[in-house]
C-alpha cells in the first residue's frame, strides 16, 4: 500500500520561507501531522531544498520533495521519497512532460522504486504556481471532474491534487472531484487556516495539505488544522 493511503494532513514546508521565530523542524514533525512535503514555486534551489529536507529528515515522519524544477531535486537517504508534480491545466507542455523528460536527461540518480507523480489542478489564478505554469484556471466542476477521471482512468494517477495555494477552494468543485474518483487518492491545498476550514475540506478530500499557516502562524495554528482534518475522518468513514 502507498505511504499516502493513510494520510489525513501534510504539512507542506516552502523552503524559500522561514518557520516561526523560536520554532524548530522538530516542532512541525510533532504537530501530529501525517507527512511533511518539501517544495514551493519561486525562489527554489538545491541548497535551500538540502537544508530543510535535512533537517526535517531527522524526525519519525514520512518526508518527501516535491520539487518544481529539476534543478531543485536533491538526493539523500533523510527522505522517504518524491513526488512530481504533473499539471493537467498546464498552459505549457513543459509542467506535464517537459521538464520532466529534462529532469530525466541531467539526473542519473533518479530512485524510481520512491518516485511518484501527483496530478495537479491548479484553481486559484492568482498563486504562483498558476502563472508559473500558465494554467488555465476558468474551470467549473464538470472541468475538475472530467480533469481528476481523466488523471485517474487515462493517465494512471494515483494522487489527484486540487491546488487553490492561498486561497480556500470552492467545497462544490472539491466534492465533484472527489466524487469521480474511485481508488485514486485526493489532495486539497488552499488557504487552509483554523480547525474548522481543515475540517471542511476534509470531509471531500483524503487528504489536506497546509502550506502559508506553519511559516506565517506556526505550529499551534497547525495542530488545530490537524485536529480537522482527524474529526472529518472520524465522522467520514
Ligand atoms: C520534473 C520536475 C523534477 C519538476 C517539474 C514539476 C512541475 C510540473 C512543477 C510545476 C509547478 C508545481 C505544481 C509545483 C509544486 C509546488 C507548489 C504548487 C507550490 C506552491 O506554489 P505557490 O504557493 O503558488 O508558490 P509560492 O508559495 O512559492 O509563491
Ligand atoms: O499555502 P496554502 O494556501 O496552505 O496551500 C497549500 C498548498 O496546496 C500549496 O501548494
Ligand atoms: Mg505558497
Amino acid at each position: 500500500m502507498s505511504d499516502w493511503a493513510d494520510w489525513d494532513h501534510i504539512v507542506k514546508i516552502d523552503p524559500d520561507k522561514t518557520l516561526v521565530d523560536g520554532e524548530t523542524f522538530e516542532d512541525v514533525a510533532a504537530t501530529g501531522t501525517d507527512a511533511i512535503e518539501v517544495g514551493g514555486t519561486t525562489g527554489m534551489t538545491e541548497e535551500k531544498m538540502k537544508r530543510v529536507v535535512d533537517a526535517c529528515g531527522k524526525h519519525d515522519i514520512p518526508v518527501y520533495i516535491e520539487p518544481s524544477n529539476p534543478a531543485s531535486v536533491v538526493h539523500s537517504d533523510r527522505h522517504d521519497g518524491y513526488l512530481i508534480p504533473v499539471v493537467m491545466n498546464a498552459g505549457d507542455v513543459a509542467w506535464i512532460t517537459g521538464a520532466h523528460k529534462e529532469w530525466i536527461r541531467i539526473d542519473d540518480e533518479i530512485d524510481w522504486s520512491r518516485t511518484f507523480t501527483e496530478a495537479y489542478i491548479v484553481m486559484n489564478p492568482e498563486a504562483s504556481v498558476a502563472s508559473y505554469t500558465q494554467a488555465n484556471c476558468d474551470l467549473d466542476a464538470a472541468d475538475v471532474a472530467a480533469y481528476a477521471e481523466a488523471a485517474e482512468h487515462l493517465l494512471g494517477q494515483e494522487i489527484v491534487y486540487v491546488e487553490y495555494s492561498g486561497m480556500l477552494g470552492d467545497t462544490d468543485i472539491v466534492a465533484a472531484a472527489a466524487d469521480t474518483l474511485d481508488d485514486a487518492t485526493l489532495f486539497y491545498g488552499g488557504g487552509i487556516h483554523d480547525y474548522e476550514s481543515a475540517r471542511t475540506m476534509a470531509q471531500h478530500a483524503d487528504t489536506i495539505v497546509v502550506g502559508d499557516l506553519v511559516h506565517d502562524e506556526g505550529v499551534d495554528a497547525v495542530r488545530e488544522t490537524v485536529q480537522g482534518a482527524k474529526d472529518a475522518t472520524a465522522t467520514v468513514q
